[in-house]
């Protein structure tokens, strides 16, 4: 168990605090010191949480009356305009109420409001799914009339125990205080990988990328011995990986899914757009994006009115990404009330934003913030939407994960507000083992994509346990046969019932799709339209592209309470 905050914190990045000056001096233009980029190093595997076994009443803290002040991006920056980050504060120094008691506790008693897990035992209901929904997305054999079995009743599904730590991680060593003075973001680097494992990239031939407008280079990563590491050094390498290769690759037009990215975009600003609500017409809307990768999020926070973001992933690379994109984007002078903002330029990110590297399956939210935002949670939560995109699949490998994640999202969340994301559909699954449409390599999918699972799937879809139920991911340009785990849709449900989150919606891609664009075509850039243009002249995607989106749903809970 990490003893002290300091246990938790390898290294911190921050733009130069320069009150007064809109350029840092690493280039960055930043207001004040609102524009921070934080990495905390949260890899679980060599770390336990003490989690406690009830939760601590729901107190949603109910905003000031002038939300301004309660929720106020100046609010925080004017507290840190006179003390730095917290990583360079005196513990002994003023801190909100809440990490006072923190600081007098046990440390297995922070964050208490955050809470802890109870173990509860939930009936699972069979679904009522009685169709199958996916018949329409081509497989081989879809003339055999194959029925969709009713949902496995999960009625008991034990924790497993929690990982063993694995010193195969690299952790890195903590900041040199000569980095910490100047508070200068590192050079991207692989910082967790031998330098072997990265030889593909230091043997790139030029840097700019390839010299012909029309080569691209597919993404391919460079993982050894998958089989031995868990499954967050994979997924943090993979993503890092991905980062600095996506520099180098060429046009991203060129790319063989560049349809289905931007169709997958488009499915994004339509859930962001239905279901990110502001609180009040003068309350400032705060947006959490959990596993928010390389901030590819961040146009559609803008085209949602976003006022105020805060982003959190494993992959430092992607998290540096994130922030190199959001300051080389940010609106000079940002509007600072809802209705000032009416006149936005729509161009740029007219929100404050700040990040952070952080393993959220494993953490507390303010075990990953508030060591480097000090006072970020009183100041900016609950906030008005959590969004995790195409990346809660990563967390089903335990119920120790998943509870985490959603102790993360509904404590974070104010009642009212919603937790949107995108998984992979366990009906589509379970439609594809009913089908037997299996290689004897427990296979499925196309030349674009496949899921290969680790062991033989039950002959009738219903796995045994909810959790930890691996499979490879592949899809061309952009996943590598990571590991994921099979998110059963049912058991999700059941689950945020108990965390006080409602579902609202749950919609496949091809009928989101279908069903909404008709009232976005006319919202969304002519880029991302045009880039979903078909050969037949129609908009969406096409060929192995249908399969593969269809793999996904949407979903969104809303919190209740008061
Ligand atoms: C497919 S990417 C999605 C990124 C982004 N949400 C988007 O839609 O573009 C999955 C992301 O999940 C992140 N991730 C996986 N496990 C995580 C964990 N335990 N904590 C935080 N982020 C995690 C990865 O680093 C990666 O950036």
């Amino acid at each position: 168990m990490a003893e002290s905050k300091d246990d938790l914190v390898d290294s911190v990045y921050q733009s130069e605090l320069n009150p007064g000056s809109e350029t840092s001096k690493t280039g960055s233009p930043i207001q004040g010191n609102e524009s921070t980029i934080a990495s905390t190093d949260n890899d679980n595997s060599t770390k336990k949480r003490n989690i406690s076994e009830t939760y601590p009443n729901e107190s949603s803290k109910t905003l000031s009356s002038d939300p301004h002040s309660a929720l106020s991006r100046r609010g925080i920056s004017h507290s840190t305009q006179h003390k730095k980050a917290s990583v360079y504060t005196d513990t002994n120094q003023e801190v909100p109420a809440w990490m006072r008691s923190k600081l007098a506790n046990d440390a297995a008693h922070k964050y208490d409001k955050y809470g802890g897990r109870r173990t509860v035992e939930l009936t699972i209901a069979r679904s009522e799914e009685s169709k199958d929904p996916y018949a329409k997305y081509a497989s081989p054999k879809e003339d055999e009339a194959t029925q969709l079995q009713p949902e496995d009743p999960y009625a008991k599904y034990g924790a497993r125990p929690r990982q063993q730590a694995d010193s195969r991680v690299i952790r890195r060593d903590p900041e040199p205080e000569r980095k910490r003075r100047h508070n200068r973001p590192e050079p991207v680097e692989n910082v967790e990988e031998p330098i072997a494992e990265v030889a593909a990239y230091t043997s790139v031939p030029s840097l700019k990328g390839p010299g012909n407008k029309t080569d691209y280079k597919t993404f391919q990563s460079n993982i050894s011995h998958k089989e031995n590491k868990d499954i967050n050094s994979i997924v943090r390498q993979h993503y890092n990986q991905r980062t600095h290769q996506s520099k180098l690759q060429g046009s991203r037009t060129r790319s063989p899914i560049y349809k289905m990215r931007n169709f997958n975009n488009a499915i994004k600003y339509i859930l962001l757009g239905n279901w990110v609500k502001r609180r009040a017409p003068n309350a400032p809307l705060v947006f959490l994006d959990l596993c928010c990768g390389k901030g590819g999020d961040l146009n559609k926070c803008e085209f949602v009115n976003v006022d105020q973001y805060i982003g959190i992933d494993i992959s430092d690379a992607s998290v540096r990404e994130a922030f190199s994109r959001y300051s080389q984007n940010k609106a000079r002078f940002i509007p600072q009330n809802p209705q000032s903002k009416r006149s936005r330029d729509s161009r740029r990110y007219n929100f404050e934003a700040c990040f952070a590297t952080g393993d959220l399956f494993s953490y507390t939210i303010p075990e990953i913030l508030e060591k480097n935002f000090s006072g970020i949670i009183d100041a900016l939560f609950p906030v008005d939407a959590v969004s995790i995109q195409f990346s809660f699949h990563y967390a089903w490998e335990t119920e120790d994960k998943v509870r985490t994640i959603l102790t993360n999202v509904s404590r974070s969340l104010r009642p009212g507000g919603t937790f949107i994301g995108t998984i992979p559909s366990s009906d589509f699954i379970r439609s594809k083992i009913l089908k037997k449409e299996f290689t004897e390599e427990r296979t499925f999918g196309n030349d674009l994509y496949h899921v290969r699972f680790e062991q033989e799937p039950p002959e009738d879809g219903h796995f045994e346990s909810p959790y930890g139920n691996r499979y490879d991911y592949f899809l061309k340009d952009a996943v590598d046969d990571v590991p994921e785990y099979v998110v059963p849709f049912e058991t999700l449900r059941l689950l945020c019932e108990d965390y006080g989150l409602i579902l609202k919606y749950k919609q496949n891609f091809p009928d989101i799709f279908n069903l909404e664009i008709p009232n976005y075509f006319s919202k969304l850039n002519k880029n991302l339209v045009d880039g979903m243009k078909r050969a037949d002249g129609k908009y969406g995607v096409e060929g192995d592209e249908k399969e593969a989106v269809a793999f996904y749903i949407g979903f969104v809970f809303e919190k209740v309470g008061n």
